[in-house]
């Protein structure tokens, strides 16, 4: 920040310190969002339920609290569609499906059929995952063969809509370089979303998966965290962190998690309201500063991970195949 000459007078400090705070105020409102209303954080949530012997109170049980909060979708296996589609009918909710669930190594022709009853189905999104075995084995041109053969699938939809195509790459089970592969294939192949988890393997969606994920993504694809999200202030930081969809099985508690913060929060500012306001504003032209509750998550430009990542292609070939094994299955 450029220093100003030092001021000669209370004008010129006043200046300085409007500059100051307008400089300050210009960081927080990079990585500070201010706190969701419960009923904006119910629309980053994919209300899930992935089990797959379900009864039809517990589908019902789903989509009543999917309305009731009103949260983006449910997220179900993909013989559940037309349940949850009759259900769901004439509310905002949408329907996610997951499809070659949860390993993601199964041949196209059955992702395809998961991902075109899901077409035909009314389903909104299709949270794919990605075939892990093809990125270590250096098959990259097969995994973005096989993405882009299930994005042309939104031309066979009979609303003509556009169906949100998510990957799931399952990050805990990916190295760094993998992660930066399948977030580059997925945007090649026009992906909308790249989600970290299925949460049925090794730990779920981090901090660190979000800020690597919503560098790779650029400003085409948007990123979803799930898997162990459990908690308010766990989704809260996913979200401030960059995730713009929350998968969860536990959208209840943390709706009624968010009701509990938001009435600490009035009750605070309540209190505010009597004490003395010793933070008077600098300078007319300027708002007060925010106050922060903790410390802002930080949106950072480039994970230093990233850099020392790059940093590595140089000295081993981080990309590439040492002994190329282009075998079929
Ligand atoms: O988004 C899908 C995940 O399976 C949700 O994971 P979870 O059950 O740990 O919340």
């Amino acid at each position: 920040m450029a220093e100003f000459p030092t001021p000669k007078d209370n004008a010129e400090w006043v200046l300085a310190f409007q500059q100051e705070a307008r400089d300050i105020r210009a960081a927080f409102d990079q990585t500070y969002i201010p706190p969701l209303e419960p009923s904006e954080l119910a629309k980053y949530i994919d209300h899930t339920n992935l089990g797959t012997e379900l009864l039809a109170e517990d589908l019902d049980k789903l989509c009543d609290e999917a309305i009731k909060y009103g949260f983006a979708t449910v997220c179900v296996r993909w013989h559940y569609i037309s349940y949850c589609e009759q259900r769901l009918r004439g509310s905002s909710v949408g329907i996610s499906i997951v499809v070659g669930f949860p390993e993601g190594t199964q041949r196209l022709q059955e992702k395809r059929a998961e991902s075109i009853a899901g077409e035909h189905g009314g389903c909104t999104d299709l949270d794919i995952v990605l075939n892990r075995d093809l990125v270590r084995n250096y098959r990259y041109s097969e995994v973005y063969d096989e993405l882009h053969n299930l994005r042309e699938l939104d031309k066979i939809r009979p609303d003509g809509g556009h169906t949100k195509l998510k990957l799931i790459i399952e990050t805990s089970q990916l190295t760094i370089p993998e992660v930066i592969v399948a977030c580059v294939i997925a945007r090649y192949a026009r992906f909308d979303y790249v989600k970290t988890s299925t949460g049925m393997i090794g730990r779920g969606a981090s901090i660190e998966d979000i800020r690597l994920m919503k560098f790779m993504a650029r400003d085409k694809m948007k990123v979803k965290a799930s898997g162990g999200i459990r908690d308010y202030n766990t989704a809260i930081a996913m979200i401030e962190t960059g995730a713009s969809r929350i998968g969860t099985s536990s959208g209840i508690k943390i709706m009624k998690e968010a009701v509990a913060a938001k009435e600490a929060r009035e009750a605070t500012d309540k209190d505010a309201e009597k004490a003395p306001d010793d933070t008077q504003p600098v300078g007319d032209d300027f708002p007060r500063l925010r106050k922060m509750e903790g410390e802002p998550q930080l949106l950072m430009k480039g994970p230093p991970f990233v850099q020392e990542t790059i940093e590595l292609e140089e000295s081993e070939p981080l990309f590439e195949s040492p002994t190329h094994w282009s075998g079929e299955y």
